[in-house]
């Protein structure tokens, strides 16, 4: 099974009136590979005896340029996508509101803050609008999201899933 990790670096922008706050959230539109051409939070698979953590900040790094501190990360959920009936991958889901730098496009991926009202859910994997709303709000989740018709998974088609909220996630 993949282990992979996906990040949602956030913050909130005032106008220029200092009235209008906007909380947004980093998105990348992915240039390649699974899920091309659908936006996503920065992520990929880990590599080597990297920490699941340790593989967050660096798939954000290399994709967008953002310098995160790994223990500045806050765990917010895990996801096992099983496609025809066995797991295929296994994604930890991490928020953080503290990084370094702009971001940067990169040949995976081009970055954009999108403000959380508007997350372009019908240009994302089918399954995102059932979790990461709750992410966005502060809610932790473990989930189970069943694929069938694959490989690969992103032309396999969602059948089911089930979710838990507000679990207490271990510290990796
Ligand atoms: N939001 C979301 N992300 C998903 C789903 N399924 C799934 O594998 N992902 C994530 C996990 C990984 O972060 C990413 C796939 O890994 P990746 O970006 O390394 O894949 P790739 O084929 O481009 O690999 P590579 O060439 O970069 O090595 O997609 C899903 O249903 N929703």
């Amino acid at each position: 099974m993949i282990e992979a990790t996906l990040c949602f670096p956030r913050r909130s922008r005032t106008d220029g009136s200092g009235n209008e706050r906007t909380d947004e959230v980093l998105l990348i539109e992915k240039r390649r590979g699974l899920g091309e051409g659908w936006y996503n939070g920065p992520g990929g698979k880990l590599e080597g005896d990297e920490t699941p953590r340790e593989c967050a900040g660096r798939e954000t790094r290399e994709e967008v340029g953002l310098e995160i501190d790994p223990e500045a990360l806050e765990k917010a959920g895990e996801l096992t996508f099983l496609l025809d009936g066995e797991a295929h991958t296994f994604c930890h889901v991490f928020r953080t509101r503290s990084f370094a730098g702009e971001p940067t496009a990169s040949e995976e991926a081009r970055p954009e803050w999108v403000p959380v009202e508007d997350v372009p859910y019908d240009r994302m994997w089918e399954d995102d609008h059932l979790w990461l709303p709750g992410v966005l709000e502060g809610k932790t989740v473990v989930g189970e999201f069943r694929f069938e018709g694959g490989p690969p998974l992103d032309e396999a088609e969602f059948v089911n899933h089930d979710l838990e909220w507000d679990v207490a996630l271990g510290t990796r």
